[in-house]
């Protein structure tokens, strides 16, 4: 089976609650982007839809661009999902993610590809990272704070994808930013890091 994964990105504006200085922004692109090519990387995908309003993120190669409506995550969301057959496999993967690989996400595919309706939790597990259905119409998005519990009452089934996976460790605060070092990030959110500790040094 073959996927479509939207990924919604807000951008340079996204991650206020990370505490981060002045490289807060870059590391909101940089998550993005790590996410978007590790989809673009992974096997079991077709098709990567980016919903996003920022001109970096949408330069990106190897992805369909949506435009943002402007009216917040579900929307953005919703767009995406329009662009995808009503019965073509789908999933939406949050780009909070800097330390998601492409094997990472296949694996998670391999298992959605078992269930009608599908969701994979984050490392605490009551927030959501990808939503799937074999059918793109089947998708219930019902993201935000405690969405896990939510995605379960709609029918969507948990993963068993451990929390060892990249897919399991969004970003949202200082303390996500370490457990994905520990984990290994993509080559854009260590290029930020790496150019933030140089400028420290400086
Ligand atoms: N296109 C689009 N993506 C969004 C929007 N809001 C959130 N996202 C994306 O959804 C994913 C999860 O984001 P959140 O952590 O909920 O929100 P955030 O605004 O990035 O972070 P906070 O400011 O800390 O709430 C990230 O990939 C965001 O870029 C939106 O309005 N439009
Ligand atoms: C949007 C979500 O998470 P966060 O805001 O923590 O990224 C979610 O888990 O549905």
């Amino acid at each position: 089976m073959r996927w479509t994964v939207v990924l919604p990105v807000k951008g340079q504006s996204g991650k206020s609650r990370l505490d981060a200085g002045d490289a807060r922004a870059a590391l909101a692109v940089a998550f993005a982007r790590d996410a978007i090519a590790a989809s673009v990387a992974c096997p079991a995908v077709e098709r990567v839809v980016v919903v996003t309003g920022d001109e970096t993120v949408a330069a990106t190669e190897g992805v369909e661009v949506v435009a943002d409506p402007g009216a917040g995550l579900h929307a953005a969301i919703q767009a995406g999902i329009a662009v995808v057959a009503p019965g073509a496999p789908a999933a939406v993967v949050l780009a909070d993610l800097p330390a998601l690989t492409p094997e990472a996400l296949d694996d998670a595919l391999a298992l959605a590809a078992e269930q009608p309706r599908s969701y994979v939790a984050d490392a605490i597990s009551t927030g959501t990272t990808l939503l799937a259905a074999r059918r793109a119409d089947a998708l219930r998005p019902r993201f935000g704070e405690g969405s896990a519990e939510r995605h379960r009452a709609e029918g969507h089934v948990e993963l068993p994808v451990p929390v060892s996976s990249g897919l399991r460790v969004d970003v949202d605060e200082l303390a996500d930013l370490h457990l994905a070092l520990d984990l290994g990030v993509g080559v854009h959110t260590r290029a930020v890091l790496d150019g933030a500790r140089a400028t420290d040094a400086a």
